[in-house]
């Protein structure tokens, strides 16, 4: 794996409009993605996973902060055309059949989306059977109807689509949710092959840890669009340092709360105010104390380079309390807040 990183994420800031109000999808998201590096986004429903993989790709507009691929600030859609076009950033999505025109035989709507990039019609439907091979599907998938294939036949498709354009970085996003858990690991089998051979860099958005830490060598942990965590997915997965992270983990492969839980629970004057405030998870941490609920957590920088933006980080003991404190208690001493930095 290469040390130059092909993507930088820093400061990211995504709103949405909602009526006449801006809302925050998306807050202050930083990380780096190196060649042949795959970082995994993992937290449950409406943390802003998807936003993120959107922004890479130049498909919503950015509120504050930047993306650089390549070298290249590719921040926002116009600056993100010729990218786009050249086809080094692509994407697997959870619902292949959904990019899949259904009228169409696979080899067609592959040419109509991706073009022929020069090339004849025969040098092209021969790539394409090349690299239907190398993603494990018979050549005859080429004229098959999408309607005719499995999920996973259509998750290998999307895959081979991706690369038609040989990517140095694919965003995928839950590409294993919608099929049967017996196919999911073939498919995400698949992926790991592809970046061994190609050297490619992956952002793996998930839900379910397992999955995220299986594919990933870093993990950024989302919650309602912040970054509660992040460091190496063995760390993170086996030796989380926040208190949402430790939730997520023991709740696996589960998330912590279903995403009916969210949609369901009444936003109080509490939750209303931490948003501008305090620490996002604060209304739901299970050692959240005075502070958290008024102040920003800092982002402190753990000893193998990880962060996490904990009030109760404690960086001598590298780590975050379980118990619920005391009454009345006070926090852990808190160290300087040190400016998140891309590794
Ligand atoms: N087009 C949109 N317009 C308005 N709000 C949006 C839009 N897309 C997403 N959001 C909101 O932005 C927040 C983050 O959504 P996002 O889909 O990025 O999260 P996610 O972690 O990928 O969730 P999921 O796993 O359910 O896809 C949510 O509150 C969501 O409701």
């Amino acid at each position: 794996m290469s040390d130059t990183p092909v993507l930088e994420v820093s400061g990211l800031t995504v709103e949405y409009r909602r009526g006449r109000k801006r809302v925050p999808a998306v807050s202050d998201v930083s990380f780096s993605i190196r060649e042949g590096e795959t970082v995994g986004l993992v937290g449950e429903s409406g943390s802003g996973k998807t936003t993120i993989g959107r922004a890479i790709l130049g498909l919503v507009p950015v509120s504050a902060g930047s993306i650089v691929f390549d070298g290249h600030d590719v921040t926002g859609p116009a600056h993100h055309a010729r990218r786009r076009e050249e086809g080094q950033i692509r994407a697997v999505f959870q619902d292949p059949y959904s990019s899949l025109n259904p009228s169409l035989p696979v080899a067609a709507s592959l040419a109509e989306e991706c073009g022929t990039g020069g090339r004849s019609r025969e040098a092209t439907f021969a790539r394409m059977v090349d690299l239907f091979e190398k993603v494990g599907l018979p050549s005859t998938v080429v004229s098959s109807y999408p309607g005719r294939l499995s999920g996973g036949q259509r998750q290998r498709v999307a895959i081979a689509r991706a690369l038609m354009s040989d990517p140095r970085l694919i965003i995928c996003d839950e590409p294993v949710s919608a099929l049967d858990v017996s196919v999911q690991a073939q498919v995400l089998n698949l992926l790991r092959q592809i970046q061994r051979v190609r050297s490619l860099s992956y952002c793996f958005v998930g839900h379910d840890l397992d999955v995220v830490r299986y594919m990933s060598d870093w993990i950024v942990v989302l919650y309602r669009g912040h970054v509660l965590e992040d460091g190496p997915a063995r760390t993170v997965a086996q030796s989380p340092r926040h208190p949402y992270t430790r939730a997520l983990v023991a709740a696996s492969p589960h998330p912590v709360v279903s995403p009916e839980d969210i949609a369901t629970r009444p936003p109080s004057s509490l939750n209303a105010a931490m948003v501008t405030t305090g620490c996002p998870f604060a209304p739901r941490c299970p050692v959240a104390i005075d502070v958290c609920w008024t102040e920003r957590p800092p982002v402190c920088t753990a000893p193998d380079g990880g962060k996490v933006a904990c009030h109760r980080y404690d960086p001598v003991k590298d780590t975050t309390p379980t118990a619920e404190p005391a009454a009345g208690g006070s926090p852990v001493e808190v160290p300087a807040p040190v400016a998140p930095r891309t590794r």
